[in-house]
């Protein structure tokens, strides 16, 4: 394994797996890099691998091959930087979600459109946090817009062509929701039932712990960044059901994380064309240009060289 400062392997295309999605299918692996970050290392090394059309991506393992990170202490900073690094323009996301809604049932995917913030503060949530150069981005409109609505036709495509085998856990045929809002808690523990409650009351559909900072940080470093959630249970907030339980996740964790690889063997090839030529992701390319206070005659030089690594256009 190759450990470097970082160095364009002119990959378009980045894969965060989450919980249960350790690794893609039908790829050829043709290396695994560990840049070093000004942030630090990533979760994991990230496998630059090859579709069979020869398409590179790069995947990273969002709590580390074997699941050793938890939610709080995942290297946000390290991974967006390092993918960044790589050449990657847009990031596929997946994770294990809960559902706040009744007709979001486990076994279901989602893409969001919207985020409630509900961390605690004590995750590193930006590129500029303790430098001298004060930055505030656009975040409005947290995800990529364009890339998720292109994702919904090509995710339903997968979803209507799934055997019974794939979603024999949770007995029906998967759902795709759009334009829902995801609610990302601290954790590592989950929700109380009262919490769980009042998340759908502030209109919350679905929750996990991951989202952020990692969209923050996908946005800062002018990424196009979608979530792929798929449902693994309720939460807590069903009157006179059992709460939540790590048992309850795991159950439908791995079927829906084989579905989620059907997903990434679809969308890649295409969405590797759209990061050469297509306009898909020219929305979060130079976004960030009016977001950087301009007082570069005040910024230190050390941090102009640290944020150069995720956005060389402005340091
Ligand atoms: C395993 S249950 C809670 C855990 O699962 C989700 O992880 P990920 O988003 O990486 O799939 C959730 O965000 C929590 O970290
Ligand atoms: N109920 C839940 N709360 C937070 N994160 C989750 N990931 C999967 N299920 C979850």
């Amino acid at each position: 394994m190759s450990s470097t400062k970082g160095e364009n392997e002119n990959v378009l295309v980045g894969v965060i797996g989450g919980s249960g999605l350790y690794h893609l299918n039908n790829l050829t692996i043709l290396k695994e890099t560990n840049p070093e970050t000004p942030w630090g290392y990533p979760s994991s090394p990230i496998t630059i691998c090859a579709l069979p059309s020869g398409t590179k991506v790069a995947f990273l393992a969002r709590h580390g091959p074997g699941h050793t990170i938890p939610p709080s202490a995942v290297p946000s900073r390290a991974n967006i930087a390092a993918l960044k690094s790589l050449g990657v323009r847009a990031i596929l996301a997946f994770s294990a979600v809960g559902s706040l809604r009744e007709e979001i049932a486990p076994g279901d995917f989602v893409l969001p459109t919207q985020i409630i913030d509900r961390t605690k503060g004590v995750r590193p949530a930006s590129f500029f946090e303790g430098t001298s150069v004060v930055a505030h981005a656009a975040f409005g409109d947290p995800f990529a817009n364009r890339l998720v609505r292109w994702l919904e036709t090509r995710v339903q495509k997968v979803l209507d062509n799934a055997s019974p085998d794939e979603y024999a856990v949770s007995g029906k045929k998967p759902v795709l929701h759009t334009n829902k809002c995801i609610v990302c808690m601290e954790g590592p523990q989950f929700s109380t039932r009262a919490e769980s409650k009042m998340y759908r009351m502030w209109g919350g559909d679905i929750i996990n712990m991951s989202v952020l900072p990692e969209a923050k940080l996908a946005r800062e470093a002018e990424l196009g960044y979608a979530l792929i959630a798929t449902v693994t249970d309720y939460d807590s907030w069903r009157e006179g059901e059992s709460v939540v339980t790590a048992a309850e996740v795991f159950k439908t964790l791995h079927a829906n994380a084989k579905l989620s690889r059907h997903v990434a063997a679809s969308v890649l090839d295409d969405l590797n064309a759209e990061a050469t030529q297509g306009d898909l992701l020219t929305e979060e390319q130079g976004s960030m240009k009016f977001s950087i206070m301009p007082r570069s005659g005040e910024q230190k030089e050390e941090d102009r060289d640290k944020l150069r690594f995720i956005l060389p256009a402005y340091f």
